[in-house]
């Protein structure tokens, strides 16, 4: 019925996708026009009807508007450039259809029926508008029909894409696809956004299957451990050992102040920063408590076997624990204070009357290098045959006879002295008088060494 040949004469006009050229109409129409437009338009509605029952339906969103409305108006003009591509017989036909796909949604293909319908009725009676109408008439048939079944996605149709929401699929042959000049980049922009669309409306539902088992919607909802927690847990761990070792730095550093120099250096030292006391006492805590025994306890324990009628002097009490542990009034003097009960004072010079205490305590308080100062205020203190108790740091004495000698030159005698104890040696004194010797009298055996504590 339309003769391949037919199509060559279109081939200059698709060249450049122009509109559709219409010529005057020629003299000599054909006398069998009105039977042929009939007979056209009967086909064509009977193509329309198996086109459209044909058509799957539409999956995918498809381009935007605009560029639908474009493809529109474009379309009918394609079908007619690709029909009258330059190749001749079923190669034209093969490019048309090629160029068809994206005519070929139901509506367009619709639409362009409808034009080339319109055509044949508005009577552009010009040889070439008749071979134009066959064109459109033949072409509708064989496009939607191929559509369905052997569609050549390739080349321009890959660009142009199917309204369908499968991806543009390539043919073995072709390489990459590009986009074909006659697509504007605005047309190619929404076709990329449509494809991309499309694939993600579709993904979703494969994503169960494809979704890691590991990451199942539950997990997800509940909050996990954040990492930030144990990050500033470590954190936090870190500053806190940081501090400790820096608070240990202290300790030594304020030991070895209290131990080396004399206890006025002592009492300015906190007076003048009050958290010191309390920093150094902290480390002194820390390392007596891993003592087998404490020597303040050891002390309680002796006083507890002694009336409690007893007053008792504790020269550098620190937190009271002498008075803590024991019934007897206990005097507490300190060069600061952790406890109510302490008298803060330098305890070279306390607040006490002569021969006013039964009981004088140094529990590892001979600290400074003024110790026969605080030896002689206790003789002060004490009353004649009261109690001098001493416990010290076993490792502060180079020659504990020396020590013995040197007290008893202040006025004392030795009652007993325990050696037994790893940490701690302890000495019980009896006040005889005042002391023997005058104030510029040496005693050397006074001086012991610095407890200093290593560095762990
Ligand atoms: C190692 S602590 C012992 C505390 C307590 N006696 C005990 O055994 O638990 C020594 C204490 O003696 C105090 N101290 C040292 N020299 C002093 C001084 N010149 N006057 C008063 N207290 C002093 C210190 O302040 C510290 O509290």
């Amino acid at each position: 019925m339309f003769e391949e040949p037919e199509w060559a004469e279109a081939a200059p006009v698709a060249a450049g996708l122009g509109p559709v050229i219409s010529r005057p109409p020629p003299a000599a129409a054909s006398q069998n026009k009105g039977s042929k437009r009939r007979q056209l338009l009967a086909t064509l509605r009977a193509l329309e009807a198996a086109s459209l029952s044909q058509h799957p339906p539409s999956l995918c969103i498809s381009d935007s508007e605009e560029e639908e409305e474009e493809r529109k108006k474009k379309c009918p003009q394609k079908a007619s450039f690709a029909s009258a591509s330059a190749e001749v017989g079923k190669k034209g036909k093969k490019k048309c259809q090629k160029q068809g796909p994206p005519c070929s949604d139901s509506e367009e293909e619709v639409e362009r029926k409808k034009k080339c319908h319109k055509q044949a009725l508005v009577g552009s009676d010009s040889a070439e508008d008749e071979k134009r109408k066959r064109k459109c008439q033949k072409h509708a048939p064989i496009n939607s029909a191929q559509h369905l079944d052997n569609v050549d996605q390739t080349g321009p149709k890959a660009w142009k894409g199917s309204t369908t929401n499968d991806p543009p699929k390539q043919s073995p042959g072709s390489t990459s696809p590009k986009p074909p000049h006659t697509l504007s980049r605005k047309q190619w922009r929404n076709r990329q956004k449509n494809k991309r669309r499309c694939k993600n409306k579709f993904q979703p539902p494969q994503v169960p299957d494809q979704a890691p088992a590991e990451a199942p919607t539950e997990k997800t909802e509940v909050p996990p451990v954040p990492r930030t927690d144990s990050h500033e847990a470590r954190a936090g761990a870190l500053r806190a050992r940081m501090a400790q070792r820096l608070d240990g730095a202290r300790f030594r550093y304020l030991n070895e102040q209290l131990y080396s120099g004399p206890s006025s250096a002592a009492q300015r030292l906190f007076q003048e920063d009050p958290e010191a006391f309390l920093l150094y006492h902290r480390g002194f805590q820390s390392q007596v408590k891993k003592w087998p025994l404490q020597p303040v306890d050891r002390i309680a324990r002796d006083l507890r076997q002694r009336p409690a009628s007893l007053v008792v002097a504790d020269f550098g009490c620190g937190d009271c624990r002498l008075a803590s542990s024991i019934r007897n009034p206990v005097h507490c003097f300190d060069l600061a204070s952790l406890d109510p009960r302490v008298t803060v004072c330098d305890m070279a010079q306390v607040p006490l009357e002569d021969e006013s205490v039964d009981v004088a305590v140094f529990c590892l308080s001979l600290m400074g290098t003024n110790i026969r100062d605080f030896l002689e205020e206790a003789n002060r203190v004490l009353k004649p045959g009261g109690l001098l108790k001493v416990a010290e740091v076993s490792s502060r004495f180079e020659d504990v006879r020396t020590f013995l000698r040197a007290v008893t030159k202040l006025g004392f005698k030795i009652v007993s002295k325990d050696l037994t104890n790893s940490h701690f040696f302890l000495f019980d004194f009896q006040k005889t008088g005042p002391p023997l010797v005058g104030p510029k009298a040496q005693l050397s055996g006074l001086q012991l060494q610095p407890c200093l504590y290593k560095r762990r």
